[in-house]
């Protein structure tokens, strides 16, 4: 026989342990709200002993009401959390935005600029800045092309430049647009949908590459190496002789490749550098292009040296696979030559943003972010032998429990990386999308999601879970999270462009034929049994 007050001591059981219950804790995760909502249901129904009866009644009516109670606290705090992360990524967004607007004012010049920044920041209105900018760029009126205009102020920070640079120098112009094969307009139709007389039609996107084109020819490349390998270090030195002597460009590397260069030769001393991570920041008003040479690891790690814009990265491939690096490096030259005069086809990649929210974090000050991410965040069990137990939300819907080694949230670049090997789908990388790729779930009927890109994510390790849980940014930045901590995931609103051998769209098949040998099997004779 059930003894009555065993059904609902589950709580109660943790205190000799040490562990804080959820109560305790002052918030419960919804699992353990519902289920002891459920033991109070029952308790109820069982039949009742005599003489207690009143007392039981009383007693399990008090304790429905205190589970109530701390359902709404759950559920009010988990909105609380999405919203302070939704606010967050307005905030971040309006800042990038007014950034933004500051540069283009910059560029006009002259005193009537801050009124202007003013103007357009009180009133939405841009169209007061890009007029007055016609001049210098009839594209940049703002309706169907992005631009990329900006003036700067060279030898403010503490980079390592050229006494020279101390003067105002004008980074390189180009215009995005997007073009069909064989369509003469590169008008990007904004209007995916459209009503007419009732009738709901949608615009052709089909196979619409992007397009860079220079307005004005780029002057600074930054290189990026893998370390520790020789062929590399080789092939770094000849480029950068070659883009100096043959192209009269600007050459930023990293300071541990300056003194490698250094050691090779005093020849090299026209590099530049910078000096410390604080420099880094500012980086990328300074560079036009980056080359990278290595793997698809050198082009996440260069992807991670950006924490805003990113300018384009030509990435050549000195890795086993590739999949986000296809130049080959014996023909550095001819390519190099081609994306410095343009137009050149690009690949937008989305990036993931997030913040950690910590539990116990006193104020937003604590918590952690933004991280961004090309490839994939993931939230796994690290060293524990428990299951992860990882609550999902979806725009504060409940999407579900994650039960198993854990999760990985990935971009659609991500997903021939750990997500592939997870058992996730493979995306075409322009496709916008947020892969939810479960790993090793203890359940049969867990299959992978892919959701729209617009949505905020957030997985929370609930009150209840048996052990802590571990986040990792591409691979990197392992960071341990407590019950109650939280990673919460959007798009980022600053894509990585890599330039493409071909277009998007060839490049990636190519990249799954190669580098997976996808789908790969000897086709069958032409004779043997055939249908009558
Ligand atoms: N089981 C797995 O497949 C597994 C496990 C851990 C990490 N990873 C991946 O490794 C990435 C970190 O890369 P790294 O080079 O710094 O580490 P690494 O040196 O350990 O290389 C990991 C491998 O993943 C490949 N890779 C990276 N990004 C890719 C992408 N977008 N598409 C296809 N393959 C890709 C690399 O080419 C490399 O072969 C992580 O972001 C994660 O996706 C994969
Ligand atoms: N400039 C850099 N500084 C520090 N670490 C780097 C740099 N470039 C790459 N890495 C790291 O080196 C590791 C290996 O790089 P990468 O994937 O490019 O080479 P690989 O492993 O030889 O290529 P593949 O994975 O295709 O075999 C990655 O973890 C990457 O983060």
């Amino acid at each position: 026989m059930h003894n009555r007050h065993s059904q609902i001591s589950p709580s109660n059981s943790s205190r000799g342990n040490g562990i804080r219950s959820p109560a305790e804790n002052g918030c419960l995760d919804s699992t353990s709200v519902l289920s002891s909502e459920k033991s109070i249901e029952e308790l109820m129904q069982q039949p009742p002993l005599q003489g207690i009866e009143d007392n039981l009644v009383e007693f399990s009516e008090a304790l429905r009401t205190i589970a109530k109670a701390l359902r709404k606290v759950t559920e009010g705090k988990a909105s609380a959390q999405a919203e302070a992360a939704e606010w967050r990524r307005k905030f971040e967004l309006a800042t990038a935005h007014n950034l933004l607007l500051e540069r283009k004012v910059l560029s006009l010049g002259g005193q009537s600029s801050r009124s202007n920044v003013e103007r357009a920041k009180n009133s939405d209105d841009h169209a007061a800045i890009f007029n007055q900018n016609n001049d210098q760029c009839e594209l940049c009126s703002g309706e169907d092309d992005i631009c990329a205009h900006e003036v700067l102020r060279d030898g403010e920070t503490g980079l390592d430049s050229t006494p020279a640079s101390h003067k105002m120098t004008r980074k390189a112009s180009f215009k995005l647009s997007w073009y069909c094969k064989g369509e003469k307009s590169d008008r990007h139709t904004h209007d995916v949908v459209s009503f007419e007389k009732g009738n709901i039609t949608t615009a052709e996107r089909s196979s619409k590459q992007i397009s860079l084109k220079w307005e004005s020819p780029p002057q600074t490349v930054l290189m990026l190496t893998k370390p520790n390998s020789t062929s590399v270090k080789i092939l770094c030195s000849e480029i950068v002789r070659w883009l100096k002597e043959q192209k009269n460009l600007t050459i930023f590397v990293e300071p541990r490749v300056k003194s490698e260069l250094l050691s090779e030769s005093s020849y090299y001393s026209f590099v530049q550098t910078w000096l410390d991570d604080k420099d880094v920041q500012t980086l990328h008003t300074k560079i036009d292009l980056i080359v990278t040479l290595g793997g698809d690891g050198t082009v996440l790690w260069a992807a991670s040296m950006f924490k805003g814009p990113v300018p384009p990265i030509v990435p050549f491939s000195l890795g086993s696979l590739g999949f986000m690096t296809p130049f080959h490096s014996e023909h550095y030259g001819e390519y190099l030559t081609s994306i410095i005069h343009g137009p050149l086809s690009i690949t937008l990649r989305h990036r993931l943003q997030c913040h950690i929210i910590r539990y116990e974090a006193k104020s937003d000050d604590e918590n952690e972010g933004p991280m961004l991410v090309l490839n994939e965040v993931t939230i796994d069990r690290g060293i524990s032998s428990f299951l992860t137990n990882l609550e999902c939300y979806c725009d504060n819907s409940f999407v579900t429990c994650v039960q198993g080694d854990g999760l990985i949230l990935s971009t659609t670049s991500g997903s021939t990386a750990y997500s592939l090997a997870a058992g996730g789908s493979m995306v075409h990388p322009q496709v916008p999308g947020i892969l939810f790729t479960p790993i090793c779930p203890h359940s049969l009927s867990f299959r992978p999601l892919i959701l729209p890109e617009y949505v905020t994510l957030r997985v929370v390790v609930p009150f209840n879970s048996r052990s802590q849980a571990w986040v990792s940014f591409d691979g990197k930045d392992r960071k341990q999270l407590a019950p109650g901590d939280a990673v919460v995931c959007s798009m980022a609103p600053w894509p990585v462009p890599t330039a493409c051998q071909v277009d998007s769209t060839s490049d990636f098949l190519r990249s799954i034929h190669d580098g997976l040998h996808w789908n790969l099997r000897k086709s069958q004779a032409f004779d043997g049994p055939r249908d009558p």
